[in-house]
């Protein structure tokens, strides 16, 4: 499943629900968190059928951000969740894979009376204490993602969210996700900054270097670019083609170790054009 584009949409909003799934996200994360204001969270997860229902009906994984911050809020919201049938919670502010087990320990009885599907989790570290136990958190129950939060991140340690300051922590996170087999969402730069469209085009180009699978944002207008920017080029999807052509000749020929279009190759090369291929057709 491609998750190139995650689309928040606050989950107080009807004007930016209503259109939300057509504007071509690969998934939309509708926040009751910290998009939403204090005296608007009830009203927002009362809602969370219709505006689930609503923002699904262009297809995309629908993905509920709920609240940490205190657990009864938590609870609720995981469980409005379920019965909305969002197919995976966004869980900010996690430090530690406590959190985890105990919303997977308060789920599983939901979704079996409710014979659903079980909701799959995206953490997303906020602090130095879950950048440290990011390993740990990646492994914990039904996590398929890991992300940084950078404005979170950078305000918990009385830091600004430059790009300087958010590169260590951002990669190690994405490292973590990588050692887990989860997928890594991300920019290694703030999201905040969502019109200057040169920047955050070399920044979708250098994460997909970097191996990050997508990236969330907050406007409809980065959506193109995230799904174009973490999509192999024609380029790449026809090199990749010819690369695996020779390496299949190379092979019949009993040789691992082989010169293509003026560049060495060998097994991680190939197997790095398969994975490409992989993830063009989707
Ligand atoms: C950033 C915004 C406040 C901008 O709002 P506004 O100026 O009203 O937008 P536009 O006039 O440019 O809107 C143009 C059209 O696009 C639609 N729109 C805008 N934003 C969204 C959206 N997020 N989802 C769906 N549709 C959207 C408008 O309706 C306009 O369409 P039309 O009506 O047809 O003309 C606003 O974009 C916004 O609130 N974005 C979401 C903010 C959010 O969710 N923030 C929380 C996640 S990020 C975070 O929490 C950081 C992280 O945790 C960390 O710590 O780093
Ligand atoms: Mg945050």
């Amino acid at each position: 499943m491609r998750m190139r584009s995650l689309l928040y949409v606050p989950g107080s909003s009807p004007r930016f629900l209503e259109k939300a799934h057509e504007r071509g996200a690969d998934a939309i994360i509708i926040d009751l968190e910290d998009a939403v204001a204090a005296n608007e969270k009830d009203a927002a997860r009362a809602a969370l059928g219709r505006s689930v229902a609503m923002v699904g009906r262009g297809g995309a994984q629908i993905i509920v951000r709920i609240n940490t911050h205190d657990v009864p809020a938590m609870l609720a919201d995981a469980a409005a969740a379920c019965e909305a049938g969002a197919q995976a919670l966004y869980i900010p502010k996690v430090s530690s894979p406590d959190v985890l087990h105990r919303l997977d320990a308060h789920l599983r009885p939901l979704e079996e009376a409710a014979n659903r599907q079980a909701m799959r989790f995206a953490p997303l570290i906020e602090d130095p204490a879950g950048l440290l136990n990011a390993a740990s958190i990646a492994a914990g129950p039904r996590v398929f993602a890991l992300s940084a939060g950078g404005e979170d991140l950078a305000t918990s340690m009385g830091a600004q969210p430059t790009p300087e300051v958010l590169r260590v922590p951002k990669l190690m996170i994405h490292y973590a996700a990588k050692a887990a087999g989860v997928l890594s969402f991300g920019l290694l730069r703030s999201t905040a900054d969502y019109a200057d469209r040169q920047a955050l085009a070399a920044a979708i180009a250098e994460a997909k270097d970097f191996g990050f699978d997508g990236a969330t944002c907050i406007h409809p207008s980065v959506v193109p670019l995230l799904n174009e920017g973490f999509s192999p080029s024609p380029e790449e999807i026809e090199r990749a083609r010819r690369l695996i052509d020779a390496a299949d000749q190379a092979d019949q020929a009993g040789i691992g170790a082989f010169t293509f279009e003026g560049k060495f190759v060998d097994r991680p090369i190939v197997t790095r054009a398969r994975a490409l291929l992989a993830r063009a057709a989707g």
